[in-house]
């Protein structure tokens, strides 16, 4: 069964009222491939979801850019998987570069925050990605397969996983993976999943790629065959980003 190709857009920390309104404007107005052929989720902040929610039209979803890693509590200042499945968020985005890195969650707790988002019943985009330091080491594959494996570990059903391959020197950079250095990853994680997971998982998940990806080297990506589809963040917030979204088309040309 074919993949389809999913595109993601991560605000990250950025955003006025206005500006939201403004993007939820272009991508209302755009004319993009149906639904049958490209999934598309944006991820505003916590406090603009139900303003996205309310105004985005409704064949594009909404994603939070993290839950907490169980169920709510006292646990000031998070939010909890129960709460987005309350707001009819469907999606959330876990262990991305920037919260590994900068808030310092490890791979049990990414893993953990995934298990706990699934069986509450969120779709999960998962993120994995080497250092520049590690890739210059060649730890590529031993970096993300061991991100991977954490999860794995403590998942049984991938169905509702999209792996988001983001490699942290290409995040925010405009430094963009080539598309034969993103095909080399995304080729070797299905392999991986293959031998550690199922041959039909490693068929089935989509493996998306993230880092600068915009609207000029989008469609050279796109057409690697274990690319399927983008997790974008600066272009995410501009019209290119609608450029993007068209460039699942190249995989049915
Ligand atoms: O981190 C990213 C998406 O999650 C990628 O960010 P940029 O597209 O800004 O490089």
């Amino acid at each position: 069964m074919a993949r389809k190709f999913f595109v993601g857009g991560n605000w990250k920390c950025n955003g006025t009222v206005a500006e939201v309104n403004k993007i939820v404007n272009v991508l209302n107005d755009a004319d993009v491939p149906s639904a049958d052929v490209v999934e598309v989720v944006v991820s505003p902040p916590f406090v603009f979801l139900p303003q996205v929610k309310a105004t985005l039209r409704s064949d594009f979803a909404v994603s939070a850019q993290n839950s907490w890693v169980k169920k709510g509590g006292a646990y000031t200042g998070e939010v909890s998987a129960e709460m987005l499945v309350n707001l009819e968020i469907p999606w959330v985005i876990l262990g991305h570069s920037e919260r590994r890195s900068l808030l310092k969650e490890s791979n049990e707790f990414v893993s953990d925050k995934v298990a706990y988002a699934l069986s509450q019943g969120l779709k999960v985009i998962a993120c994995i990605g080497e250092s520049l330091a590690q890739r210059e080491a060649g730890e590529t594959m031993t970096v993300v397969s061991e991100q991977t494996r954490a999860i794995a570990d403590k998942i049984t059903d991938w169905t509702n996983v999209v792996l988001a391959y983001e490699p942290v020197w290409a995040i925010g950079t405009g430094k963009v993976a080539t598309p034969a250095q993103a095909q080399e990853v995304h080729a070797s994680l299905r392999t991986w999943l293959a031998s550690n997971v199922s041959s039909g998982v490693a068929e089935s998940v989509r493996i998306i790629y993230g880092g600068s990806v915009n609207g000029a080297n989008c469609r050279e990506l796109a057409a690697q065959p274990d690319v399927d589809g983008f997790l974008v963040g600066g272009a995410s917030l501009k019209p290119e980003f609608v450029d993007i979204i068209r460039s699942a088309s190249v995989k049915r040309s």
